[in-house]
């Protein structure tokens, strides 16, 4: 695309400012960023507490999207951004199709919405009804994550039950540390606005949010979808004992190829460790300490 980009600013879910890439037509500045060099745009629109998609462009007169009402808007924007360039600059990927697809976001669907999805179309966000969660698309991890679940579903297309699903909702996860570097939590910026120092899930230690870390704690469950944000735990802590001994630099080369080359829609877990190891000899060698490294992490984790 390259189209001129007619730079605007916002402020964010946490009150931030940052810069947006708007687009200008007919004396309105629409949340459409046409500046990545896609073949689509990476567009963002509000559903205004309805749960009609995709719902209207968000707009704005001058350029400045400061209303609070325009807070989660502005950040399912910039994250969008972001997270389209982590993919293209570090995996050579553009967009979750590999072919430049557009990318839509919608925010303020339905009402006190405690939740954010990938609709197999678009990415679409709640506002949170102030106490369990602040509008989601204020976390970058949690735009990660929805974003990621479109990368998995044009690659490995990991079924959204029990094992796989659960394995679907941990490459969502990973790929949310890799892009949100601070810490090994999960949507610790959007979960319990009015509580500090939680999250509502943690790589290095599922436990602490009720998440099993060890196959002998697989809870068996028809909830979920069989369990998938429970049981995702158990790689979370693979991908957290991995990524802390080779680095994210490491760590998301050989994810990115295990997603990408090897893993498959009824993948479980135990295929999971194989896909990974034949990614990490593919990149560093079978002998290399990167593999002995994921034989090892899921070893702890009772994956062999
Ligand atoms: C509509 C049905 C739910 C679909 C599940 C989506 S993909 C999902 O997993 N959403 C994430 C949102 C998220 C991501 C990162 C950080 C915080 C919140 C999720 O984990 N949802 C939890 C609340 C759940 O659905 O149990
Ligand atoms: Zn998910």
């Amino acid at each position: 695309y390259n189209a001129v980009n007619d730079a605007g600013s916002g402020v964010g879910v946490l009150g931030d400012t940052k810069p947006l890439n708007t687009y200008l037509s007919s004396g309105t500045y629409y949340l459409y960023d046409t500046t990545k060099a896609m073949t689509g745009v990476i567009e963002t629109r509000t559903a205004a507490n309805s749960t009609s998609l995709p719902g209207n462009y968000s707009v704005d007169p001058d350029n400045n999207f400061n209303a609070t009402s325009q807070r989660a808007d502005v950040d399912a924007h910039y994250y969008a951004g972001v997270v389209y360039d982590y993919f293209k600059n570090t995996h050579n990927r553009n967009s979750f199709d590999n072919r430049g697809a557009t990318i839509r976001s919608t925010v303020h669907y339905s009402r006190n919405y405690n939740n954010a999805f990938w609709n197999g179309a678009q990415m679409v966000y709640g506002d949170g009804d102030g106490t369990t969660f602040r509008a989601l698309s204020g976390a970058l991890d949690v735009v990660a994550h929805e974003l990621t679940h479109a990368v998995t579903e044009r690659t490995a297309g990991l079924e959204y039950q029990y094992q796989s699903g659960a394995l679907n909702e941990s490459i969502s996860d990973t790929f949310g540390v890799f892009l949100d570097k601070k810490n090994y939590l999960i949507g610790e910026d959007v979960y319990t606005p009015n509580k500090a120092g939680d999250a509502l899930r943690s790589l290095s230690d599922p436990g602490l949010y009720g998440q099993p870390d060890h196959m002998n704690k697989y809870v068996n469950t028809t909830a979920d979808n069989g369990g998938v944000h429970t049981n995702s735990g158990i790689p979370n802590k693979a991908a957290y004992l991995t990524i802390s001994k080779l680095g994210t630099s490491v760590a998301e080369k050989i994810y990115y190829r295990a997603l990408t080359v090897y893993l498959s829609p009824k993948s479980n877990f135990k295929d999971a460790r194989s896909a990974l190891l034949a990614a990490a000899a593919d990149l560093y060698g079978s002998g290399s300490t990167q593999y002995s490294a994921v034989a090892s992490a899921w070893t702890q984790v009772g994956v062999n």
